[in-house]
């Protein structure tokens, strides 16, 4: 991966900019093509090294130009190759009609493929170019491969995956490996489209990274280098209440162990106190159960608002647990102006009534941290659920922008984003980590860390990424009390 762009994602309208700014400066467009088809040559000798034959499907765009390429230099390399074409190959325009021109031998109609074993197929009719579902003509092919076990290297996306959205046109492959060039693209990353690339692989066809950084917006991959210039804030050797104070709001007495399990990871992740507010009938259970997590008394709103004068509580979680309804909404409006992890109960509370909390967000200026998954996001923002347009990560960004919180919208490709419209999509977290209590954990863990003082996006982003990596740890087997146990040490963390 390139070094620069690392965690950069680019979307293929402005992958598009990029190639025209790369034109314009004077870049040769078709040394691209080059790069791209000869990089995907080479991908599939390095990884299919034992292939009787080489298939390429050649599409009626750039993407099927880069097939051309690739079928070219496998050839001269003495494999078995052959091509077939989308469409007629003889109507391909400018670098897409001169790659098929390096190849020596006239393509054959696509319908004309059958699966043989033995094969290994380089997909390349459909790239960024894909606008709208898969042609007819394609469906056959695509469902014969997909069927046979042949492998798929995909060039670019595989085809039929919109590289905005991730979502499935119609129909597509299931790669094994797939090529794309200079950064990766939200499809590559967003479910379902990860799960049909396979192996990711970002190749330099040689656009300088500038060109591509000016065009990309505030999106990236959730690596460290997203927050880790914000982890001196996680400083060991402070003492406990600079380490932060973090209290999580508990609910009745039948519902108290997600809010236990909140302030366990809480603790865990390095909050210096972490503290229960409980009501008074479930302070029994409670007591029962904790040791270092400290607990206290808030029955109402009046309980609360005494309490909140202690300035040195400096983060709160609300959800896990607590309830739907009146007294969820009462406590949330009173912490809007302080560190705030609204999960769960907290969020769903304001099916009803949601323009009083963005409002309330928006003039306290609270750092809000608001971690929905599926169901709670389409409760909260229905609207923005239902645009079937917008991706996951743009659905986000606009949730984030209305309620002006940082939204972190859970699922196996978890998207954080911010009201300024910066998100990350993270990529780390095992698929077990979807497992009862999992939610609680997180909401822990993004409280201490707002505790501990890291703004709002990076508190969340870390935790995410935390979490995902104690998932790791925690194995298949993974309980949610198994994961608090393996929340690891960030660097400079306890
Ligand atoms: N990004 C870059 O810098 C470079 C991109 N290259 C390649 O260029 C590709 C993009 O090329 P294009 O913009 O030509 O796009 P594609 O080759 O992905 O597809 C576009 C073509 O398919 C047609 N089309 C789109 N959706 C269709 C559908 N559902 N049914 C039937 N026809 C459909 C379009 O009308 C157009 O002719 C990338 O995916 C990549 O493989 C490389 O050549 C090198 C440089
Ligand atoms: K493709």
């Amino acid at each position: 991966m390139l070094q620069a762009l690392s965690n950069v994602l680019v979307t293929p309208a402005e992958m598009t900019a990029v190639d025209k700014d790369a034109a314009r400066s004077g870049i040769d467009s078709f040394s691209l093509m080059r790069s791209a088809g000869t990089a995907v040559s080479a991908a599939a000798l390095r990884l299919y090294p034992e292939a009787l034959r080489f298939v390429v499907l050649c599409g009626p765009g750039n993407n099927g130009g880069d097939g051309y390429i690739a079928a070219a230099a496998l050839a001269d390399t003495g494999a078995s190759v052959a091509v077939f074409a989308l469409g007629d190959a003889a109507m391909l325009k400018g670098d897409a009609a001169r790659a098929r021109d390096a190849f020596a031998l006239v393509p054959r109609p696509l319908d004309a493929y059958g699966p043989q074993s033995g094969d290994v197929v380089i997909d390349a009719l459909f790239g960024a170019g894909l606008a709208r579902d898969v042609p007819d003509e394609a469906r056959t092919v695509i469902e014969q491969v997909n069927a046979s076990g042949v492998p798929v290297l995909a060039v670019d996306l595989p085809s039929g995956i919109d590289g905005r959205t991730g979502e499935i046109r119609g129909l597509s492959f299931v790669a094994a490996h797939t090529v794309t060039f200079m950064a990766a693209k939200p499809g590559h990353l967003l479910m379902p489209g990860r799960a049909r690339c396979g192996t990711l692989e970002i190749f330099d066809i040689g656009i300088p990274a500038r060109l591509v950084a000016d065009r990309a917006g505030d999106l990236h991959v959730n690596t460290p280098a997203m927050w880790e210039q914000h982890l001196g804030a996680l400083d060991p050797a402070t003492h406990k209440y600079k380490r932060g104070h973090l209290a999580v709001l508990c609910g009745g007495p039948v519902s108290t162990g997600a809010a236990r399990l909140s302030a366990a990871a809480g603790l865990r992740a390095g909050a210096g106190l972490v503290t229960l507010a409980s009501p008074a009938e479930a302070l029994a259970v409670n007591a029962a159960h904790l040791t270092a997590v400290m607990l206290k008394e808030i029955n109402n709103a009046a309980g609360l608002a005494a309490w909140l004068k202690d300035r040195r509580l400096n983060a709160f979680v609300l959800g896990p647990g607590f309830g739907v309804g009146k007294k969820a909404r009462d406590f949330v409006l009173m912490l809007c102006g302080r560190a705030l992890v609204l999960d769960a109960d907290g969020i769903s509370s304001f099916r009803e009534g949601r323009e009083q909390l963005f409002d309330r967000i928006a003039a306290e200026g609270g750092e809000v941290v608001m971690t929905p998954h599926e169901g709670e996001f389409a409760r909260l923002f229905p609207d923005i659920a239902e645009d079937a347009a917008l991706s996951k990560i743009e659905k986000a960004q606009a949730a984030a922008r209305l309620s002006h919180a940082v939204i972190v919208y859970k699922g196996p490709d978890t998207v954080v984003a911010a009201p300024s419209g910066r998100a990350a999509v993270n990529v780390n977290a095992p698929p077990w980590l979807a497992t009862a209590g999992s939610g609680d954990v997180l909401a822990g863990i993004i409280g201490a860390h707002l505790a501990q003082g890291m703004p709002a996006f990076q508190a969340a982003a870390s935790a995410v990424w935390r979490h995902g990596e104690a998932g790791v740890v925690a194995g298949r087997t993974a309980t949610a009390e198994s994961l608090v146990e393996s929340i690891a040490p960030l660097r400079g963390n306890a």
